[in-house]
């Protein structure tokens, strides 16, 4: 008996051959039945049929079919279902495929229709000695008959793995496109250059498979140097053509349009590590602050944020961001040039009148039981306001635009010149932490990633900053340096952070 596994779904978008067809001498849907078996099922050859209507584009289907005999468990009485499935998966002798339930439906020949229980690959229906001793003695007693089985796996059953492994043309060492980022409603690819001839069929398996995704597209050119505020040119490959999206990082919700604000989920895990080490009541200065991700939450933090963009729709998101997270006593957007932002904010915040932020706590009304049984409502004693007074000096700098950050640094050259007295030793406040984010070349020796940035860094302030002048290091601790990998980017680029506080000799620089 042969049954059949088959995969079934409409190219609705597909594109004229010419369109999908790779240089090569295949095209998307030829060629592929060569390929070497897919682990499915059946882990046996899979052969992938095309078939087309010629002239009918939306008909178009791909047929992956699989031969493989399978067999059920025909269940003569449907009260007796859950106990035989119980039964037979302690013998494992039902079929277990993940995302599949093994009872399913069979048509006897008088059109009536019978629950089914599909049984281990291994098992025939036609060969006793492949059943077990209680598949024989559940037929013997006459509890359910072993029959044939046609399983049809429609497309819906597969995932996108699954589908793409099979369906796109094997290439050495080229594993199948994945790691896509989702920004709100868009999901975003940045396929290499092998996979452009099907960037329609994944774009939209991959809309299939994710119900949250209403619009994919494609990253046409690498975010470069052209473009200032480091969005970056794409393509829509499916659905709506709408990038106004909602996305939530941090329990902050933003909307904003993709297309013209920078945006990176991969980021999260590091907007949350640097805001971790604000204190409430510290004053931030974020001076290329996008659309908020370190200033929104920082805020709700209760930490007070200057946040600056030079991307006026950048600004205006931020300015809804801080409206609708209600973090407005907090955060304050501005939209200047970084350098800018540095120099006049120092001084800025020095003049400006103080801010008090006093925080009443929640009530909490408890009820309590009278000796009649009854209850009477009681508030609580109340827990006293937090009281926020804003910083006059700043505690700590955010800079995240990486390609060119660290050139920015030397407008902190004598950022609170003739300010002396409101620092250490005078005072207990110490001089800002700056937190400048950057690209090295990834090098093998990390040492040599560090050596390359504080060679950087020292060129912009004007003060020698060395890789030992971590605070555990021989240098000079006071600098307090800590260079943190945040990501690799690409094999040959990683994302830093370096931390480190301004030294006097930069920051009272006349
Ligand atoms: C890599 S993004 C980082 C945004 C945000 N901090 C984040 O973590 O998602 C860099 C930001 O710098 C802004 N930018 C570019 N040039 C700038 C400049 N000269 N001054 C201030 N901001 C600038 C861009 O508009 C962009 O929003």
């Amino acid at each position: 008996m042969r049954s059949s596994q088959l995969i079934r779904f409409p190219l609705k978008h597909y594109k004229p051959p010419g369109y999908l067809k790779p240089p090569g001498n295949y095209s998307p849907l030829d060629g592929v039945e060569e390929r070497p078996a897919h682990p499915g099922p059946s882990r046996t050859a899979r052969h992938v049929s095309p078939t087309s209507q010629p002239g009918n584009a939306d008909s178009r289907s791909i047929i992956l079919s699989q031969d493989c005999s399978l067999s059920s468990a025909k269940i003569f009485k449907n009260s007796e279902i859950s106990r035989l499935r119980k039964e037979l998966a302690s013998t494992k002798d039902l079929l277990a495929l993940p995302r599949l339930s093994s009872v399913q439906e069979i048509k006897e020949q008088d059109g009536s229709v019978r629950k089914a229980l599909l049984l281990r690959e291994t098992l025939k229906h036609d060969d006793k000695s492949t059943w077990s001793p209680t598949v024989t003695e559940l037929v013997e007693k006459g509890t359910m008959a072993v029959a044939p089985f046609d399983l049809t796996l429609e497309y819906d059953y597969w995932s996108y793995a699954e589908i793409m492994s099979a369906i796109l043309p094997e290439q050495e060492n080229v594993e199948v496109p994945q790691g896509f980022t989702q920004v709100g409603h868009v999901l975003h690819l940045n396929l290499r250059e092998h996979w452009l001839p099907f960037k329609y069929l994944i774009a939209e398996v991959l809309k299939d498979k994710n119900p949250t995704v209403r619009t994919v597209i494609n990253k046409t050119e690498d975010v470069g140097s052209q473009s200032q505020f480091r969005t970056f040119p794409f393509e829509l490959l499916v659905g709506d053509n709408d990038l106004n999206v909602v996305q939530h990082e941090q329990d902050c919700e933003f909307h904003f349009d993709y297309a013209r604000v920078y945006w990176n989920s991969r980021l999260e895990t590091e907007h949350r590590r640097l805001v971790e080490k604000f204190q409430p009541g510290q004053m931030v200065c974020d001076v290329m602050a996008g659309v908020g991700p370190f200033a929104v939450p920082a805020g709700k933090k209760r930490i007070f944020v200057w946040a600056n963009d030079l991307n006026p729709h950048g600004y205006e998101v931020m300015e809804d961001a801080v409206q609708r997270n209600k973090v407005a006593d907090f955060v304050t957007p501005f939209n200047k040039d970084g350098r800018d932002f540095i120099r006049e904010s120092a001084k800025q915040l020095l003049e400006a009148e103080p801010v008090t932020v006093t925080i009443q706590p929640k009530a909490r009304r408890e009820k309590k039981r009278k000796a009649d049984g009854s209850q009477e409502p009681q508030t609580q004693p109340q827990a006293p306001a937090q009281v926020y007074n804003r910083p006059s000096v700043v505690d700590h700098y955010v800079m995240n635009l990486p390609a060119t950050a660290i050139e920015f640094l030397d407008a902190f050259q004598g950022v609170y010149a003739g300010q002396e007295a409101r620092f250490e030793p005078q005072t207990s406040q110490k001089l800002p932490m700056v937190h400048v984010y950057c690209f090295s070349g990834h090098s093998d020796n990390e040492l040599d990633d560090h050596v390359d940035i504080c060679e950087r860094i020292s060129e912009r302030i004007g003060y020698k900053i060395t890789p030992e002048d971590r605070v555990d290091g021989s240098g000079n601790s006071a600098i307090e340096l800590a260079i943190y990998n945040v990501r690799l980017v690409s094999p040959k680029k990683q994302m830093f952070c370096a931390s480190f506080r301004i030294p006097p000799e930069v920051a009272f620089r006349k």
